[in-house]
């Protein structure tokens, strides 16, 4: 495979727990690696508090890792240090977060969200060129061109969600790293947008690092998964195989807690999972580190765990 867009390597992030003046160390991310390429999407699943949009917050340069390193295009990104380069890429990873009217500002149109990206990060040279890449953007992300002249109040969460969408790509991000991006909104409303991910993911090459509680929704665009408990990832793979065969007892343990009963989801599941232990007890073991992992199929690995053999299905 080509080299990834962006790649984690072994990142461990600590916060001072009780904030400022305090000398108490709490770990949200414990050895943590993945990749992110070109035209795929890797979805990070955990329930909140697992670490997930600190990954997210780490690859914007918002924190800096305690340890490890994370590059953008086999750059190391703490080496981004001038405005300009800092400018150049933000534009190329962007973000899209969970609330989207929250991202945008209510005292101004759709055309002045999508004109300033496009302006500032020079990517059209006259007035003519600006009208017609803001008509293009509206188009790719299927909003009528007269929808520009609105506000924010006068869109759904979806239009707004594909407002933003649009926004990304007008200031040219190659990477995109969408933040509960659908958790929002109506789940008939949910699919168009994450339709809309997939093609812009298939068809303009755009990397996406897809972060969700929703195991169930992870099939829909994303080729890999990576499960996270507690800031460490437990089992990581291809999407489907985790789906059909998830290992480790908190996977599994996810799957079971699927909530959104319209999405066609049971069906990708070949046998429900066979639970002995309750939730609490798989979190508490879960917790517990044990050295290595396990190969389950090609692109499909799980970490060990405590009492391993008594819960292999
Ligand atoms: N700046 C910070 N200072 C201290 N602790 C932090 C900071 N940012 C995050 N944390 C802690 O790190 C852990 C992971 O937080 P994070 O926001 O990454 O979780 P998450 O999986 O994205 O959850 P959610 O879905 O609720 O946003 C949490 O326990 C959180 O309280």
């Amino acid at each position: 495979m080509s080299q990834p867009i962006i790649e984690v390597k072994n990142v461990i992030k600590e916060f001072l727990a009780g904030g400022m003046g305090s000398k108490d160390i709490f770990r949200a991310l414990n050895d943590i690696s993945f990749k992110l390429y070109k035209g795929r999407t890797l979805a990070l699943v955990g329930e909140s508090g697992c670490g997930k949009s600190t990954c997210a917050r780490l690859i914007t340069k918002v924190h800096e890792p305690t340890q490890g390193e994370i590059l953008f295009n086999g750059k190391d990104i703490t080496e981004i240090t001038s405005r300009k380069e800092l400018l150049e890429y933000r534009g190329k990873v962007q973000m899209i977060f969970q609330d989207p009217f929250g991202s945008l500002n209510p005292t101004h149109t759709i055309e002045h969200h999508l004109t300033r990206p496009l302006l500032i990060h020079k990517q059209v040279s006259n007035k003519q060129a600006l009208r017609a890449k803001l008509e293009e953007l509206m188009t790719l992300v299927e909003l009528p061109v007269s929808d520009l002249s609105k506000y924010p109040h006068q869109l759904s969460g979806g239009q707004r969600q594909r407002v933003n969408l649009a926004r990304a790509i007008a200031v040219g991000a190659e990477v995109i790293l969408a933040d509960e991006p659908t958790s929002m909104l109506d789940v008939s409303i949910r699919l168009g947008v994450l339709n809309l991910m997939k093609q812009m993911k298939e068809q303009m090459g755009i990397g996406f690092l897809y972060i969700t509680h929703d195991l169930a929704t992870a099939h829909y665009i994303a080729e890999e998964t990576a499960v996270m408990y507690r800031g460490r990832i437990v089992e990581w793979g291809d999407t489907r195989s985790i789906l059909r065969n998830p290992t480790h007892p908190y996977t599994r343990l996810l799957i079971s807690a699927v909530p959104d009963p319209d999405l066609p989801f049971h069906q990708l599941v070949d046998s429900e999972p066979n639970y002995s232990l309750s939730a609490d007890k798989i979190r508490t073991l879960s917790l517990k580190e044990v050295d290595g992992y396990q190969q389950i199929s090609d692109n499909h690995f799980v970490v060990n765990w405590e009492n391993e053999k008594e819960n292999v299905a």
